[in-house]
């Protein structure tokens, strides 16, 4: 009875007769395992325990909601109640993304589903339309803003100013950071969302230790400025994308074209793009966190379930889209192997010459310059600013040139690094 639990309660009171005609019965909660209650829920008398092992024993339950959280409990619940062949609907993106594996092994055992679609982008539903609606289709690439809490910060600082800690707490306050924020700020939360629309549009395990995980940290306000100035916004974005060789699964930080509609996803507002070969590019846009749009996915997922109540187990949709004997062993690859273009931004000393050197280090790596911008010297440290856009670089060699530049004495401190996407 958290955030999302308080949401799914009061969705499954307020449209229960909409909700009963759409599922074809009415839909009751049994038992409601709660540590405190929720002032924004009247439960009336719907039985409650302290105990969420009740729940998962509980032989008039058909469905178990997981709404907790984390690996540990979570986990025990969720495996406990396929044990006893029920069927459980969860928002929980880190359970499934590193234990989904066994989760719908032992749920295939059983026959008994386990449905997850508030896991990605929460009340957008993204699964259903990657695993059923793009069913005809390769999926070549999937970027997406999927995590709320970052999104919501990086707006913030962009129009209003304010600090990263201070937009931080206000997402607390407003229930849509996780109970760790660490976990939305440096990209975990991202990185489980993307690794479980990879293993749906690709049809691969999921392989969450594979994905490479940058938050938005180290992004100082004058990154998001001169973003602006070169015509891009900075976004948290989520990318899978499938090559001649494997997949790539990154999440970080991107200098995105200011015009195309991805750009332009601010707030806790989320959005997926699917690029599939018959579909072409396709959008997804929606409330990605907080109480009822969460519960708005939960609750479809309860009706999902109780309209498959009585069909054939084989013949429901399939976890991860593909059927579990099907899929594929494409390698997830390195993130090394990717190619993007990039905006760097090193402090230089104050000298003549230095924008020379740097773009001596670069040409002599094949890294071509798109634009250089260079700033007045800061009055603190007299220190001048230069950003540069790049062309398309694998990342192995952009490694290589980065370590030369910042060998250089005239650069001073780390250089900072974004990658940018065209998006087409
Ligand atoms: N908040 C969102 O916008 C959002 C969106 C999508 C997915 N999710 C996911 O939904 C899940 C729940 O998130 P939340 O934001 O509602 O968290 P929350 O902290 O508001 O709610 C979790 C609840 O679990 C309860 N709980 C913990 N241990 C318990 C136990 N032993 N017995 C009974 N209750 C127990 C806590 O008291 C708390 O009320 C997480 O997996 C989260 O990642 C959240
Ligand atoms: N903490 C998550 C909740 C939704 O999954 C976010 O901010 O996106
Ligand atoms: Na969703």
């Amino acid at each position: 009875m958290g955030t999302v639990g308080g949401g799914t309660f009061n969705v499954l009171q307020r449209n229960a007769a909409e909700i009963a005609r759409r599922a074809g019965r009415g839909i009751d909660v049994a038992q409601i395992a709660t540590r405190h209650p929720n002032p924004a829920c009247n439960i009336g008398v719907t039985p409650t325990t302290d105990d969420v092992f009740e729940v998962v024993n509980n032989p008039e339950i058909d469905i178990v909601v997981e709404l907790i959280g984390g690996y540990t409990l979570a986990k025990d619940v969720v495996m406990g109640a396929i044990a006893n062949g029920k069927h459980v609907v969860t928002a929980n993106k880190a359970l499934i993304a590193v234990h989904g594996n066994e989760i719908f092994a032992a749920a295939s055992e059983k026959g008994v589903m386990v449905a997850f679609e508030a896991s990605v982008a929460g009340g957008i539903p993204i699964i259903k339309a990657l695993r059923e609606g793009l069913a005809a289709n390769q999926i070549d690439w999937v970027a997406g803003i999927i995590n709320g809490t970052g999104n919501f910060i990086l707006t913030e600082m962009r129009d209003k100013g304010r600090t990263f800690e201070d937009v931080l707490a206000e997402a607390q306050a407003l229930g849509y950071a996780e109970a760790d924020p660490t976990f939305d700020v440096e990209g975990i939360d991202a990185a489980h969302k993307l690794t479980i629309l990879a293993s749906i549009a690709f049809g691969i395990p999921l392989q969450f230790d594979k994905a490479y995980t940058e938050g938005i940290t180290k992004l100082t306000t004058a990154d998001v400025n001169y973003a602006e100035a070169l015509g891009y916004r900075i976004k948290h974005l989520g990318v899978a994308r499938r090559t001649g060789d494997g997949v790539e699964l990154r999440v970080h930080p991107t200098l995105i074209p200011a015009d195309r509609l991805l750009a332009n996803v601010n707030g806790v507002m989320n959005a997926v793009m699917v690029n599939g070969d018959a579909v072409g590019s396709t959008l997804y846009y929606g409330a990605g966190a907080g109480a009822e749009p969460t519960a708005s996915a939960v609750v479809a997922d309860i009706i999902d379930v109780v309209r498959t109540l009585t069909t054939d187990p084989n013949n429901r949709v399939p976890h991860l889209a593909f059927q579990a004997d099907a899929l594929s062993d494409l390698p997830v690859l390195s993130v090394e192997d990717v190619e993007t273009a990039y905006y760097l931004r090193l402090q230089a000393k104050d000298r003549p010459g230095v924008l020379a050197k740097v773009a001596t280090i670069l040409s002599e790596r094949g890294i071509n310059i798109e634009s250089i911008m260079q700033k007045e010297a800061e009055e603190q440290d007299g220190l001048v600013p230069i950003i540069l856009l790049t062309h398309r670089v694998l990342e192995r060699d952009m490694n290589v040139a980065i370590a030369a530049l910042e060998a250089l004495d005239d650069i001073a401190g780390p250089l900072m690094r974004v990658r940018v996407e065209q998006l087409n």
